[in-house]
């Protein structure tokens, strides 16, 4: 069937399974009238707005037998999440009962919200924009404090103000630039028009870089910092794994070669999300599964953030330890000397030349000696290349922001191009326009169809 945004919808919107209690929520035109056929208790047409009232809920199609006790909240348009009349029913958390009322709710005049739907229509009915919509979402995903704090500052608008604001100072211009070139006063309105066009792309420009610098960080604390564990077999990979994550979760024995396949895992440093990706060890591997393995390792550094290369500090140093430096030189690397409680075999100081001592520690992961030290150095690595500060603390977390921002950043370049190239005004404004436009995208004041569709469908259902 048909759906539209002014259907009544309703969902489950606390998590599937057995719990205290679950919540139906309804919004929409009809949301009381769904909600005055299957409840018996007060008269919820004389209860005030933003209570909860307790009461039963009635099959209607079932001589209005009693389903459940439950509580619920009544919350009057527009001052709701939605901007729609809105009915949560409060009841006991089992699937079997939630699941019940839900299709009670379902065959009495609403239809099933799509993923995300709910927080659609607070955007479609103007009370958040896309890009705190989009911070709802973060929210949920946070996986560390920090991330969870840039997610607010976004969702309470602070990102949108920005833009906005960006948006705002490029139309007062475009609107100086108009009348310029409608009444030219003086003969050198030209002159004067293009010089303000100019300062102007410039000043926006500055800002936006700004914002991107933040880019790189808001990503880690979005995705995780991508972080992989590589090193021979048996250098105690999985070992220094399991030290992070402070739990048993890869398998450690005294075999090379234990770590089969590629094992991910996010675990929170001092607030910086790290997805911790244990590989197998590397080395001229024997067997094809073994190999697979090593291939895959091969590849997971190219794409990490961050490399801890492991090595033997009770063995010297292999052909394949010295392939496996040359092969993380260029990443952002921390190299790791395990086993440091058995003898030292290995040339300690040949591994600072070759490493340089600054990104060098040492451990005994079996003792679990060292894991502080190098949950220091990773955090340390994060927050030493300075949190970009922009003005309250905004951040771009998020991919489809940075490359709008790109956009909007050359669009300014052309309307600079353009003004030493002596373009005529009125078509270097078109580039400022562009720019206003692509800004625009990330707030949500201009967008199409197939944006939300993609973006609202990513949400859970009932949010
Ligand atoms: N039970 C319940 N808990 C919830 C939500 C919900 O919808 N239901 N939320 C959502 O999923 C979150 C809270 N977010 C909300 C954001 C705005 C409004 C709201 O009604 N805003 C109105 C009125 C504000 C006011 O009274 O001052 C507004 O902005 O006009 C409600 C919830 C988290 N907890
Ligand atoms: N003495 C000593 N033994 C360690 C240390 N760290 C790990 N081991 C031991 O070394 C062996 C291999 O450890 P793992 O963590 O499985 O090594 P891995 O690098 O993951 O090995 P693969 O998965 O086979 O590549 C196990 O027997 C560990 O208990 C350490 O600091 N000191
Ligand atoms: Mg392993």
């Amino acid at each position: 069937m048909e759906t539209t945004q002014f259907d009544t919808i309703a969902a489950i919107s606390t998590p599937p399974g057995e719990g205290g209690i679950s919540i139906v929520r309804i919004s929409g035109e009809y949301a009381f009238k769904v909600i005055k056929k299957i409840y018996r208790g007060k008269n919820l047409d004389k209860v005030a707005s933003d209570t909860i009232n307790y009461g039963h809920i009635i099959d209607p199609k079932d001589h209005n037998s009693e389903v459940d006790e439950v509580m619920v909240s009544i919350m009057r348009a527009p001052k709701t999440y939605t901007r729609e009349d809105v009915v949560e029913i409060n009841c006991h958390g089992g699937l079997v009962i939630t699941n019940r009322i839900l299709q009670i709710v379902l065959s009495n005049g609403a239809r099933m919200a799509h993923p995300g739907e709910f927080t659609e229509r607070a955007f479609l009915n103007g009370r958040i924009d896309l890009s705190q919509s989009e911070a709802v979402m973060d929210l949920i995903e946070a996986k560390t404090d920090q991330s969870m704090k840039a997610a607010l500052n976004q969702l309470d608008g602070n990102l949108s103000h920005l833009i906005k604001n960006l948006r705002h100072q490029i139309l007062k211009v475009l609107a100086n630039v108009e009348v310029n070139i409608d009444y030219p006063e003086y003969d050198d309105a030209e002159t004067m028009t293009t010089k303000m066009l100019l300062s102007k792309a410039r000043e926006v420009k500055a800002s936006i870089q700004q914002l991107l610098k933040t880019a790189k960080q808001g990503k880690i604390l979005r995705n995780g910092l991508a972080t992989s564990i590589v090193g021979r077999p048996n250098v105690g990979k999985s070992s220094l794994l399991n030290n992070l994550l402070h739990e048993d979760k890869a398998i450690v024995t005294n075999i090379p070669g234990t770590t089969r396949d590629v094992l991910e895992e996010y675990v929170n440093v001092r607030g910086v999300p790290l997805k911790l990706i244990d590989t197998a060890g590397i080395r001229d591997a024997k067997n094809q599964i073994e190999k697979m393995g090593v291939d895959r390792s091969k590849k997971s550094i190219k794409s990490s953030d961050l490399v801890l290369l492991v090595l033997n500090a009770s063995e010297p140093l292999t052909d394949e330890d010295m392939k496996l430096i040359k092969l993380t030189d260029h990443s952002k690397r921390i190299v790791i000397l395990n086993k440091t409680d058995l003898p030292i075999k290995v040339d300690v100081d040949k591994i600072k030349q070759l490493v340089g001592e600054k990104d060098l520690i040492t451990t005994a992961a079996i003792k679990s000696n060292g894991t502080e030290k190098l949950e220091n150095k990773i955090a340390n690595l994060f927050f030493d290349q300075g949190i970009e500060s922009t003005q309250n603390n905004v951040m771009v977390t998020n991919a489809r922001h940075v490359s709008l921002l790109h956009k909007a950043s050359d669009a300014l370049d052309d309307v600079m191009k353009g003004i030493h190239e002596g373009m005529p005004v009125d078509l270097v404004q078109i580039d400022m326009k562009r720019c206003w436009k692509y800004l625009g995208e990330i707030t949500g004041d201009t967008y199409t169809g197939e944006l939300l569709d993609q973006l609202f469908s990513q949400f859970c259902l009932g949010k």
